[in-house]
């Protein structure tokens, strides 16, 4: 049975469709990566499945649950955006806190936590003072603090310098048992880290592939450049 069930899913922003029609199942445990160029709908396609953006049509179902309006289905979600969600005047450790009480989990599990996104020394210190990059680790141990099914990334590699890339890509290889979405620009690490790839264009869901139909990262670029148009960036660099 599917995990993630999207069926008819539009948003509008005045007369544009952001997202137009996309209907896609993941299955529980499966990593599914969303490539597309700028302005595709990548992110509002996550906005809606995070509850952070309303859909204008169709419907979003978790584990057999319709998402809009229902705090149980939201409970299993872990987000990672381009707005980190955290407080900016508390420090890593109380946002790490705060989410965990929110969700009634052991507080222990944010010092795990700290020391997986390589924070541990800085736990201490307010949001206020990190830099982006840091600021984007900590939200990624708030995403997983509650230890949720499914997980929404967008864009988790972007705008991390070369030590915080290799941790992200560590820890995100290493999430085995959950379902993930992830939106990223970044062709190479999206591959290695997908079981399954969906390719956006304008709104609309125009490719579905088995991530090992590639054998390398060329054949994902091809497919691209099909269904997308344009030119992917590969390794974070344009071809
Ligand atoms: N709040 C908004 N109001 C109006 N238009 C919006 C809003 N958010 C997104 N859009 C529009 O919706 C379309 C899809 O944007 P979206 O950010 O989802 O694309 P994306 O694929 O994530 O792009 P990128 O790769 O640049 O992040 C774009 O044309 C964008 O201008």
């Amino acid at each position: 049975m599917s995990f993630v069930s999207v069926a008819g899913l539009s948003k509008r922003f005045g007369s544009h469709l952001a997202v137009d029609d996309v209907s896609f199942e993941l299955t529980a445990g499966e990593t599914a990566v969303l490539f597309g160029p700028n302005g595709a709908g990548k992110t509002t396609l996550i906005r809606m499945l995070a509850s952070l953006a309303r859909p204008s049509d169709g419907t979003i179902r978790i584990d057999g649950q319709p998402l809009v309006g229902d705090d149980a289905a939201r409970g299993d979600i872990g987000v990672l955006t381009h707005e980190t969600l955290l407080y900016e005047e508390l420090t890593a450790r109380e946002n790490l806190r705060l989410h965990a009480r929110l969700h009634g989990v052991d507080e222990a599990i944010c010092e795990e936590l700290l020391e997986t996104v390589g924070l541990a020394a800085r736990g201490s210190e307010r949001v206020s003072g990190f830099s982006h990059g840091m600021a984007k680790r900590v939200s990624l141990a708030r995403a997983l603090v509650h230890d949720p099914a499914l997980l929404l990334l967008d864009e988790p590699y972007t705008g991390l310098d070369q030590t915080s890339l290799k941790r992200m890509t560590t820890v995100l290889s290493e999430l085995a048992d959950r379902t993930v979405l992830a939106s990223t620009h970044d062709l190479e690490r999206g591959v290695e880290l997908a079981d399954r790839i969906l390719f956006m264009r304008e709104g609309r869901l125009v490719g579905d592939a088995a991530a090992d139909e590639f054998e390398t990262v060329e054949g994902a670029v091809d497919r691209y450049e099909t269904l997308c148009g344009g030119e992917p960036a590969v390794g974070g660099a344009l071809r």
